[in-house]
């Protein structure tokens, strides 16, 4: 096993004197159901990047965000103007891509694959794209795939509608586009799903159903929130799944269902023949773990673990990055979401169940103590959405500043490039499932509602039908 960083080599924890300022390891106690019987005793842990490493000493010390904050699609784009320029062709508007003998697209190779993912040989697949996150697992690469291939179907289809247009004008429009349904997509299908259908139509999340938007305010600061990054957000670890279902067209397993952590960083997998349209099938099909105290040991024990026996705890290192990140504790967030601050643990009883309290009670010494992080995964969910209480109003927050926040924002009229009122309903009418049937390799049905469960009321219909929706004519240049 490779020495752990902040740890011992033996897997024990350091004297506290002896570590870098930056580690920040996780003791790990003696009966712990799975590490204990490797002798482990540390999770090696290190510091977010803050302010203070860039030579800034202003206080609060800040943590630093590698992306962008907006929804912007960095991760196809990438979040600067450097990456940017790498990942694309400069023919057409074009991205850079890899083309597999049998015609088939996906993003091209870092140069150096033994370093950047899991594999052996330089010549194995490892992708290259605007986030480092791409390769993580093979769920996250596909989606990725997926964007890449319409940029380059929008630019092929915008090239024909205006032959006039320069790489420069085509890029930028296709860009544009595929922002536009990353941001759509995640406030009119899944953002209603995360917290609930009326919290975002009665907050301001929901998109309009015509016309242009006025919500954009000036005065909102659009960055990410700690509390949202370094907390609430991190509680849908819970839906991760332990294997990828490999989904044929039938929708039933078209192949051995694969392993979370034997496929993490090592992407080739999805270019093997079927696969690529089984994963994105799966990610329509298979049903998301439930959102509660329970995660897959998959991302427990065995994250990141490469090929040996054990890896990292996520959850422990999301719990321990809210205190990294000096994230105010659970009693701070019930009174900024609009419950009574508690002075004794009995007052969580109005949001949590009495043997959860107790559990809680035997951790930590006071209820001032409690874990932003696991206090609100031990609330009671919201019926009809995947959250709790003490994460929504966060959440909603976050999602609402990335939209009132942001002038590009795709429903808004006040940029010079604002779509007209003609591309945005065509925008309007992009759904995951769109996204889907275009991207995929041979894929012939999609229920309309991608995010839900194939059932009567959402049932598979054929690709064919949704495409007929993609009408580009608006893209037509009239001067
Ligand atoms: C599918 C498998 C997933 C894996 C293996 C995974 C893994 C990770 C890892 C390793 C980190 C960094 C932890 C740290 O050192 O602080 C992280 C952060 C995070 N994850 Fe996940 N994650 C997954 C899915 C998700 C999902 C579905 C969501 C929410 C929709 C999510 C939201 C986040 C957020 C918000 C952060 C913090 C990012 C930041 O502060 O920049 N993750 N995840
Ligand atoms: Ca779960």
């Amino acid at each position: 096993m490779k020495t752990p960083d902040c740890c011992a080599s033996n897997g024990k924890l350091l004297p506290i004197e002896t570590l870098h300022p930056n580690c920040f390891p996780i003791p790990v106690p003696a009966n712990d159901h799975f590490y204990s019987r490797f002798g482990t005793a540390c999770l090696p842990a290190k510091r977010t990047v803050s302010s203070d490493d860039f030579g800034c000493t202003l206080k609060p010390q800040q943590k630093v965000i590698a992306t962008t904050h907006f929804l912007d699609a960095s991760l196809v784009y990438g979040a600067t103007g450097q990456t940017a320029g790498n990942l694309r062709s400069f023919r057409a508007g074009r991205m850079r891509a890899q083309i597999t003998r049998d015609g088939r697209m996906f993003m091209p190779n870092v140069n150096t694959p033994t370093q950047s993912c899991n594999v052996a040989t330089n010549t194995e697949v490892c992708y290259r794209s605007g986030d480092g996150r791409v390769n993580q697992h093979p769920d996250m690469a596909v989606s990725q795939v997926a964007l890449l291939r319409l940029h380059n179907f929008l630019v092929t289809e915008f090239a024909q509608l205006n032959p006039q247009w320069n790489d420069e004008i085509l890029y930028q429009e296709a860009r544009k586009f595929v922002i536009a349904i990353i941001q759509h997509i995640t406030y009119n299908e899944f953002l209603p799903i995360l917290l609930g259908e009326n919290y975002v139509r009665e907050n301001g999340i929901s998109p309009l159903k015509q016309g242009y938007s006025n919500l954009y305010n000036s005065n909102i600061n659009p960055s990410t929130l700690a509390s949202f990054a370094g907390g609430a957000f991190r509680s849908l670890h819970s839906l991760v799944p332990s294997v990828f279902n490999l989904v044929n067209e039938d929708r039933e397993n078209g192949g051995a269902p694969t392993r979370f952590s034997e496929w993490m960083n090592k992407p080739g997998i999805i270019q093997r023949p079927g696969n690529y349209d089984m994963f994105l099938r799966g990610i329509a099909t298979q049903p998301q773990q439930a959102q509660d105290i329970f995660f897959s040991e998959e991302i427990t024990d065995l994250l990141f673990r490469a090929n040996g026996p054990l890896g990292q705890d996520l959850v422990a290192k999301d719990i321990q990055r809210g205190r990294d990140m000096g994230i105010p504790s659970y009693n701070h967030f019930r009174t900024l979401c609009g419950l009574p601050k508690a002075t004794s643990f009995d007052d969580i009883r109005d949001v949590m169940d009495e043997e959860r309290i107790e559990r809680l009670a035997k951790i930590y010494p006071t209820v001032d103590d409690i874990d932003y992080l696991v206090g609100g995964m031990l609330e009671r969910i919201i019926p009809g959405t995947l959250t709790t209480p003490s994460f929504r109003c966060v959440l909603g927050e976050g999602f609402f500043r990335y939209k009132a926040g942001d002038r590009f924002f795709y429903e808004y009229d006040i940029s010079p490039g604002a779509f007209s009122p003609d591309q945005l309903s065509v925008i309007r009418r992009f759904s995951l499932s769109t996204l889907i049937c275009l991207t995929g390799d041979n894929i012939q049905t999609m229920q309309r509602n991608a995010f839900l469960q194939i059932n009567p009321g959402n049932a598979l219909i054929p690709c064919r039908q949704i495409l007929t929706e993609l009408d580009l004519a608006p893209w037509r240049f009239q001067s």
